[in-house]
């Protein structure tokens, strides 16, 4: 994207600005190069794109990002100390689960968190969510959050349940959508306080976990561990009951809740 970006202010949300492009390689690439480049001052900018050419999912794999969707990453300047930032992911999720759930209203389908920040309709994942963290020029900590929402479709070819908000509410709209998860993840952030009330949040947090004391799988790169959804300690990790009846913690992984049938 060569474009200069202009950061206008957000309705209601004193602070907080957002620009838009219709289409980018990837949001999260666009606000890595500005703070390196520039500055992003004292952050809280959104950027959003219409479609990307590049998106950029968990471990190096492509997000597919066709037009419809929702495509928006968020600069953060100095978010938490750092013994405190390993909880923004799952700040992350409640942001953006609270806006999937005002999107599609009152009385609709359950809406549910996986561990670390997957959102679930009905339990078929609808966004995906990448945490970069990187110094700015001048030595302070930048965190960039890209999140995609699937609105109007979802790849096919996922090892999940995979879904999009208008399968379940047919005028959702990314524009929409994205004044939600503004507005969420502005009051997601001030309750969390800088790590200061991670107690809350984590509370919050498991009353929208999917499967707490159900069996589940973690994957990392090279391993495969099965148990116990336990519980979430206060540094965000997974606390899982392995079926030696001991109890081990995941910084990271990939969760899969055991398919009906399968
Ligand atoms: O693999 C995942 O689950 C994370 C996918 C994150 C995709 C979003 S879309 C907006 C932002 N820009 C990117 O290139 N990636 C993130």
């Amino acid at each position: 994207m060569s474009e200069t970006l202009v950061f206008e202010p957000i309705p209601g949300l004193p602070d907080w600005r957002a620009a838009h492009v219709a289409t980018t390689g990837s949001t999260n690439a666009d606000l890595a190069a500005l703070v390196r480049e520039r500055s992003a001052g004292e952050g809280r900018l959104w950027l959003t794109a219409g479609e990307q050419t590049q998106g950029r999912g968990r471990r190096g794999r492509p997000w597919s990002s066709p037009p419809g969707n929702l495509f928006g990453s968020l600069v953060l300047v100095d978010p938490a100390p750092v013994d405190r930032i390993g909880f923004l992911p799952l700040v992350t999720g409640l942001a953006v689960r609270d806006a999937v759930a005002a999107e599609l209203g009152e009385g609709g389908p359950s809406i549910e968190l996986k561990w670390p920040n997957d959102v679930l309709i009905d339990g078929a994942k609808c966004c995906g969510i990448l945490l970069e963290s990187l110094s700015a020029p001048d030595g302070t900590n930048a965190v960039i959050i890209g999140c995609g929402i699937n609105v109007t479709a979802h790849p096919l070819d996922t090892p999940y349940p995979a879904t999009h908000l208008t399968a379940h509410r047919p005028d959702a709209t990314s524009r929409s959508l994205f004044h939600h998860l503004a507005g969420a993840f502005a009051k997601v952030l001030n309750d969390w306080n800088r790590g200061r009330n991670t107690t809350a949040i984590r509370e919050r947090w498991l009353d929208h976990a999917r499967g707490r004391g159900q069996p589940l799988t973690v994957t990392l790169d090279n391993a495969t561990h099965q148990g116990i959804f336990e519980d979430i300690d206060a540094d965000g990790y997974l606390i899982l009951r392995l079926p030696d009846g001991t109890s081990t913690t995941f910084a990271a992984g990939d969760v899969f809740f055991k398919q009906p049938g399968r």
